[in-house]
């Protein structure tokens, strides 16, 4: 029986890769940071994914899987050493911590059985991002193990299109859509090509970008503004008319946009980004899909990041300024960042922040029309 390691057992973890893979008949071992997430999956041995497909909305329990936490006694050992496949769907910030973790077991793994191949597959929405995440898989290894961690495992990075959401991450009640694969970088060391949903593709890096634009610009941009408005949901904010249409002219300018910059055809955009609808209404969270507005306001990312590319080519970004201005407005005080982010702009004003979490200068004209757009929130009273 195949084996993979599922590193970061939150939502994805077990709502996307835990079910999948089980449904696969592979054996799964969870790994996660967090002592919550290991207890919950182990106080009843299993776990619920509502998983709404095109055609279908099936009830899927997983059960049958090993849970450890990252303790000092390396409990998930063993595990690691049977497994094939490691999926590490984390945010960006976790990678650092877990692989300094993981070293102790890829030490192990080259001592049992130097000969066998690994790969790691990372699920951000970040780019770019690999080669940090390689480094910070080495750096605690000693010189003869990087030797064959260089040619043995292969960390690979991902495109996932698909909403998966909880309560919370250690919750076992999980909501996902399964209407397009996981596009993984290629090559990779392992067959996972029994695995529904997982699909290599050579050109990851464009691709990626071009998605995080088209797809989770104008989906950040519904929650930034579904929160002002009081909504608590995707759905609920996408049925706002004012939302609706500023959400259709934020994803109009970033496909303009990228048809000037990037190499890709109508048509393969179109396969890209424009997903299938799922059978019902999922009720994705404002939380989760507005979280961490400091990232998602950074310089490159899904809306500063489309701005500046529409600049470049002399192309409207007005509805991405508003976008943004609502992300800096976006005050949940159980987002950590976003707490953050009001604590700055009280303290520096409105056009330090901008300045600070964009990376624009002040004679950028998109800084000028997101202070603009900010400013405008304020006058209609949306800044709590
Ligand atoms: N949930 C979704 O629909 C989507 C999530 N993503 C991305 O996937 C990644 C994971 O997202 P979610 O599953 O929603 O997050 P989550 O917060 O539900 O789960 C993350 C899990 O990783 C664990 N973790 C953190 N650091 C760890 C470490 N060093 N070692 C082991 N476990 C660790 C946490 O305890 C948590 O259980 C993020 O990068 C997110 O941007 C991307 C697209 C869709
Ligand atoms: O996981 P992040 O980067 O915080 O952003 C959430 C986004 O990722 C997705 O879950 C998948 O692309 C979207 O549903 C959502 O826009």
């Amino acid at each position: 029986m195949k084996q993979v390691m599922i590193v970061g057992a939150g939502r994805l973890g077990k709502g996307f890769f835990g079910e999948t893979f089980d449904n696969a008949g592979w054996k799964i071992a969870f790994l996660d940071k967090d002592p919550k997430v290991v207890e919950e999956l182990k106080k009843t041995g299993s776990y619920h994914v509502e998983v709404h497909r095109v055609d279908s909305i099936e009830d899927r329990t997983v059960s049958g899987y090993e849970a450890y936490v990252c303790d000092e006694e390396y409990s998930c050992m063993e595990a690691f050493l049977n497994t094939d496949v490691i999926m590490m769907p984390l945010y960006p910030k976790d990678f650092k911590e877990a692989g300094h973790y993981l070293s102790k077991c890829f030490i192990e793994f080259y001592k049992k059985q130097p000969e066998k191949k690994l790969t790691a597959i990372c699920v951000t929405n970040k780019n770019y991002l690999i080669p940090g995440i390689v480094e910070n898989f080495r750096e605690k290894l000693p010189e003869d193990v990087k030797a064959w961690f260089d040619t043995n495992v292969a960390i690979r990075d991902s495109i996932i299109r698909r909403g998966t959401d909880a309560a919370t991450h250690y919750s076992t009640d999980i909501v996902t859509m399964a209407v397009a694969s996981l596009l993984i970088q290629t090559p990779v060391y392992n067959d996972f090509s029994d695995v529904e949903w997982l699909e290599l593709n050579d050109r990851i890096e464009m691709l990626k970008d071009l998605k995080v634009f088209a797809i989770n610009g104008p989906h950040a941009s519904t929650a930034f503004w579904g929160y002002l408005k009081g909504y608590k949901t995707i759905p609920d904010s996408e049925k706002d008319e004012e939302i609706a249409q500023i959400i259709g002219q934020v994803h109009q300018e970033i496909l303009d946009m990228i048809g000037e910059e990037y190499d890709i055809t109508k048509e393969e955009l179109d396969n890209l980004e424009n997903l299938p609808t799922p059978m019902g209404e999922i009720p994705d969270s404002i939380y989760r899909v507005a979280f961490d507005p400091i990232r998602k306001l950074s310089k490159g990312d899904r809306l500063t990041g489309a701005a500046e590319n529409c600049l470049k080519h002399g192309l409207s970004y007005a509805a991405i300024a508003k976008g943004m201005a609502a992300g800096f407005a976006y005050s949940d005080p159980k987002d950590e960042n976003a707490v953050v982010l009001q604590k700055d702009i009280k303290e520096l004003g409105i056009e330090e922040v901008v300045k600070k979490y964009t990376g624009l200068e002040t004679e950028n004209p998109i800084f000028k029309k997101v202070v603009e757009e900010y400013q405008a929130l304020e006058t209609r009273g949306f800044i709590k």
